[in-house]
């Protein structure tokens, strides 16, 4: 059983971690911490390095440097740390010729702290017949088990790779509705990777972007979202404005510039033919992918449109 609080401590942690096959660096000075009881989004372009953090932080991967942490304990060398996590890999494996009720013995047998009463709770409230074979499942109901069988491990951190991924608009709201509702009532931390940024909007409250094996960004979304505007204005006063905010990324016309800025607590006063506006989450998770070097070296950043 966990002692301390959450948000005592971060779920996770990593320091300069790197990893490589081969001579390649797919993770490289990779440093990120997340509070628990946080719903994390972690989000990056094909190749970014998620999968290849996310098997390191659960104990699949070996750090090349580096060191990962959950809950305080190294994850290569302390054992116990992987008793507190779940993982549901990006291809959900499952056994297709096991009913779904034969798929929840079988995870009663390998996991201490597995709560039957809970999986099978779970399973019956979301309509999924425990008789039936896991192979003759819809796509958004075996993700639903494979998601159940890792809650079941009552886990003090879930993580989730590309959970979404192959699941129809209508399976992927479902899917996110039903985990959304059991971690609210559990507190569990969750990290999920996801290459649509849309899906995480309503259900995340913290982003990590990945992004060429390296953090760019990692803060609650909320405070994150409050200090990034979009501005637009004229191209000729572009440089001008640029040179005197930080500027995340940009673009310019002939005539009009938008910029996507980081700003204090304040917005930006601006000469009255600028308008300026909040940003998306998605617009600004763009906007940092565009600019892989704003993050470690924030500068005016503006290209031609
Ligand atoms: N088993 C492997 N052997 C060699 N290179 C690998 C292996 N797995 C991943 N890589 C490389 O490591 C880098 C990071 O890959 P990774 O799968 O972690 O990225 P990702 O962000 O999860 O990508 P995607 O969104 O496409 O799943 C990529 O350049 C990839 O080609």
């Amino acid at each position: 059983m966990t002692t301390e609080k959450p948000a005592e401590r971060p779920a996770f942690e990593t320091t300069g971690l790197g990893v490589r096959y081969r001579r390649n660096w797919a993770l490289r000075d990779c440093t990120v911490s997340v509070p628990a009881g946080r719903v994390v989004a972690l989000v990056g372009p094909n190749g970014a390095g998620k999968t290849t953090l996310l098997h390191t932080l659960v104990g699949l991967l070996r750090p090349d440097a580096g060191v990962a942490r959950l809950f305080g304990g190294d994850v290569a060398s302390d054992e116990n740390m992987l008793a507190r996590m779940a993982f549901v890999a990006q291809d959900k494996p499952l056994y297709d010729y096991f009913t779904v009720a034969e798929m929840l013995r079988f995870g009663r047998e390998l996991n201490p702290r597995w709560d039957g009463d809970f999986a099978r709770a779970r399973v019956n409230g979301l309509g999924i017949p425990l008789s039936r074979k896991v192979g003759k499942l819809s796509g958004g109901q075996r993700a639903q088990v494979a998601i159940t069988m890792a809650l079941a491990k009552r886990p003090d951190l879930l993580v989730l790779d590309e959970p979404l991924a192959s699941l129809d608009p209508l399976a992927r709201d479902d899917v996110m509705r039903a985990l959304m509702g059991t971690v609210a009532e559990t507190g569990t931390t969750v990290l999920m990777s996801s290459h649509v940024v849309s899906d995480l909007v309503d259900t995340c409250d913290w982003l990590v972007v990945l992004n060429g094996g390296q953090v760019q960004v990692s803060g609650d979304i909320d405070e994150l979202l409050a200090c990034h505007r979009v501005l637009s204005g004229p191209a000729g006063l572009a440089e001008g404005v640029a040179g005197r905010l930080s500027v995340v990324t940009g673009t310019r016309g002939e005539r009009q510039a938008t910029l996507l800025i980081r700003n204090g607590t304040e917005p930006p006063v601006l000469d009255p033919q600028w308008t300026q506006r909040p940003a998306g989450l998605e617009e600004m998770v763009l906007a940092y992918l565009r600019s892989p070097e704003s993050a470690s070296l924030p500068r005016p950043a503006v290209v031609p449109a």
